[in-house]
């Protein structure tokens, strides 16, 4: 088994008389630079002016221009959009290193794909935890944590990987795991599980469920209760036990419909295609097409997006979590806040 460090192999001090400038303050921004000032370490945040330099202001950051957070800082973790990263890395980032900085970041893409090339005098570490932003700060709040991967990419002080360590603790993932990675390993693994299982195979699995049902004639509201709202409770028996958990707690009706049913709707086809999916990964064919829908400003994405929000089972469910308010998070609130200001840019 691979080596997985906890609390136990990691020591604090070697970031501990550093200051870390953590830039972009988004999903996994925020979340950083919060558990990493709770867990004893001096951060401040770079952004440009807008919604996010309040946010972080407000959260009693000092909020400096990216160019600038970088001069001051010995550790700079980059948390803006991958697609944005490499114009702020070529104007704001690299003519302000010293040498001896660590340049960090939570996915690898840019510097596997070459979309940015980090000067040879600095430190360049990643941190990517195995979970959504939100989810970062939250369970660090409760006293658990997400997993994180580290790896280093290039030591030129001879300390990369114990700062590397000692941030991942920082941000609560060293409650969970943290394990080693190369940063090709972490960029093909992360963009294969988010493409076929995490997100682009959950959600179509869930919509092709939904759909065969409404389609059949039975009731949305049923078709979503049985195909997106239970979808959490189980995956939350498979997090907390493995498949194991799940057939315990199902009857064996579901359970025999399970062994019978599933491998006809995932099978040896649909892992043909998870491997295409994986061969366009690794071949960088995925990363050239997403860098040039970003540089023609995006006309596939928007339009998918626009479609995917009036699905019926999106309409369905927003009636439905209405009538919920427990399984409201604050989450919602901001996406909603976020669709508002949306909607404001284009009526102005
Ligand atoms: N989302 C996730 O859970 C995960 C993300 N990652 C990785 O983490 C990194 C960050 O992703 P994520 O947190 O999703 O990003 P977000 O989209 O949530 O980050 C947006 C942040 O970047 C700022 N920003 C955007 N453009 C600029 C710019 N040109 N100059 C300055 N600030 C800017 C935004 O500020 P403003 O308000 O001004 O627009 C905002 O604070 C990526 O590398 C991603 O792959 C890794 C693991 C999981
Ligand atoms: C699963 C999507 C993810 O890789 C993540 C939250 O880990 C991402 O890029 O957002
Ligand atoms: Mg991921
Ligand atoms: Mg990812």
């Amino acid at each position: 088994m691979s080596k997985v460090l906890y609390e136990k192999d990691i020591q604090k001090e070697v970031l501990q008389e550093k200051k870390v400038a953590i830039v972009g303050y988004g999903s996994q921004g925020h979340a950083h630079a919060l558990n990493l000032r709770e867990s004893g370490y001096d951060v401040i945040v770079g952004l440009r002016p807008g919604k996010s330099q309040q946010k972080a202001e407000e959260d009693g950051f000092d909020v400096f221009p990216v160019a600038e957070a970088v001069q001051k800082a010995d550790v700079v973790m980059i948390l803006l959009p991958d697609e944005h990263q490499p114009t702020v890395f070529e104007e704001s980032i690299k003519p302000n290193l010293q040498p001896g900085n660590a340049v960090a970041f939570a996915h690898g893409f840019n510097v596997h794909f070459s979309q940015i090339v980090p000067p040879s005098n600095v430190d360049v570490f990643l941190v990517a935890p195995k979970g959504p932003g939100h989810l970062v700060r939250r369970t660090f709040e409760d006293g658990s944590g997400v997993p994180s991967l580290y790896g280093v990419y290039q030591d030129v002080t001879g300390k990369c990987k114990e700062v590397a360590l000692a941030y991942a603790q920082g941000i609560g993932s060293a409650r969970a795991g943290v394990l080693e990675t190369s940063f090709q390993e972490e960029t093909e693994t992360d963009l294969f599980g988010e493409q076929a299982v995490l997100c682009g195979g959950m959600t179509s699995l869930v919509k092709a469920g939904f759909e065969t049902l409404t389609d059949a004639g039975y009731q949305p509201e049923v078709a979503y209760f049985e195909c997106l709202h239970e979808m959490k409770l189980i995956v939350d028996l498979m997090y907390e036990g493995g498949l194991e958990n799940v057939r315990y707690s199902i009857s064996d009706t579901a359970q025999w419909g399970d062994f019978v049913s599933g491998p006809r709707v995932i099978n040896d086809e649909t892992k043909a295609r998870m491997q295409e999916i994986l061969n366009e990964i690794q071949s960088g064919a995925f990363a050239k097409g997403w860098v040039l829908e970003n540089q023609a400003n995006r006309p596939e994405f928007n339009a998918i997006n626009a479609r995917e929000k009036k699905l019926q089972v999106e309409q369905v469910g927003r009636e439905l979590r209405e009538l919920m308010p427990f399984v409201k998070q604050p989450l919602q609130e901001e996406q909603k806040n976020k669709q508002k200001d949306v909607k404001a840019h284009v009526t102005n």
